[in-house]
């Protein structure tokens, strides 16, 4: 398995690849079809495969100021795409020069120049070049005339096609059951915990605070149940997997100010993960995040959640 930055780390020896291109943001059901086609098409060639994807997110570059809220971090992204069998991730960087080529200028020096294409497996709706001005029909015509063979994917659709933006719009409404079925995995949010207010441990529920990247796509507040794994390595947690309780909100019973994603793993008072690096999977929605009249009636709430949380993630 290898992953490249740029073309530059692309082997000189590289000889003919199947190459599926895509954000891949979320690496969702939809995009997890795509990349089997691919792995696929490249077993019956006996070729390797390779999986390119566009690091920042292009809408960034081309939509200056609009950051979508990402699924998936880069390496996270490689990590998935990885174990669904590809060779080789190369992570693109997208930058203005780059989104300004041509479609057959993309598809000469990217696919043909460098990965010796010779099948590209893309996305039904797939657009490429200046301006997003090559499709699926551009895309096979260049296929004649460099010579690879072209597979569009159709999209996979329940109602709608599962999408990056709708998955998205399930968790700004704090549908994570909707976006875990759209996913094929529960959604993640990662970082490093950070000090909080110290008050976790006076309530009875210390709680590993997440500092988690920019643009990171977090649950619409609300109390939650799912995984709290340290990802730290190495650690003396590496392996473990706590069944947990999460906050994601403004904790309005105290008036912070700041929102924050908290993470309760039950059970346990023991750990020790200031610094460190976390992955909070989120897999049922509890609850609206709710202002307090009293601490003790939090206490009490926070005991039910618990119970709850149990409940949902012992089996
Ligand atoms: C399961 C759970 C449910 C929570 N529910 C609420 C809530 O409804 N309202 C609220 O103000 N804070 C809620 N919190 C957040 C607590 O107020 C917060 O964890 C506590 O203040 C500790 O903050 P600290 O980590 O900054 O010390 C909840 C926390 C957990 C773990
Ligand atoms: N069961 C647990 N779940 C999460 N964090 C725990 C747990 N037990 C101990 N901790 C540790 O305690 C810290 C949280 O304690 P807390 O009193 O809430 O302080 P803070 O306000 O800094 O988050 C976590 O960052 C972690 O290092």
């Amino acid at each position: 398995m290898q992953g490249w930055h740029g073309l530059d780390d692309v082997p000189e020896d590289w000889g003919r690849s199947v190459v599926t291109i895509g954000v891949f943001d979320g690496v969702h059901r939809g995009h997890q079809q795509m990349v089997a086609r691919a792995v696929d098409m490249a077993a019956k060639l006996g070729l390797p495969s390779v999986a390119i994807t566009f690091d920042p997110h292009p809408d960034e570059v081309v939509r200056p100021g609009s950051h979508p809220p990402l699924l998936t971090d880069t390496r996270r992204r490689a990590e998935l795409l990885m174990s669904l069998g590809v060779d080789a991730v190369c992570v693109m960087p997208f930058t203005v020069e780059f989104s300004r080529m041509s479609p057959d200028e993309f598809v000469q020096t990217t696919l043909v120049d460098r990965l010796h294409a010779a099948g590209v497996v893309v996305g039904e709706n797939f657009r490429f070049g200046h301006k997003a001005s090559g499709d699926l029909e551009t895309l096979r015509t260049l296929g004649e005339k460099y010579d690879f063979v072209v597979e569009g994917v159709p999209l996979v659709s329940e109602g709608e096609a599962i999408s990056s933006t709708r998955i998205r719009g399930r968790l700004a409404e704090g549908d994570v059951e909707a976006a875990a079925a759209e996913l094929g995995r529960p959604h993640r949010v990662e970082g490093v915990v950070v000090r909080g207010h110290q008050r976790g441990r006076a309530l009875g529920f210390p709680t590993a605070n997440v500092e988690s990247p920019q643009h990171t796509a977090i649950p619409a507040d609300g109390v939650y149940a799912g995984y709290l794994r340290c990802t730290e390595s190495p650690s003396r947690y590496e392996g473990e997997l706590w069944p947990a309780a999460i906050s994601v909100g403004t904790n309005p019973t105290f008036q912070n100010v700041a929102r924050t994603v908290e993470a309760y793993a039950l059970d346990r008072d023991d750990l020790d993960l200031y610094g460190m690096h976390v992955a909070v999977d989120f897999t049922t929605r509890l609850r609206d995040n709710l202002k307090f009249d009293s601490i003790e009636a939090l206490i009490e709430q926070m005991h039910a959640d618990v119970a709850e949380a149990r409940r949902l993630t012992s089996g």
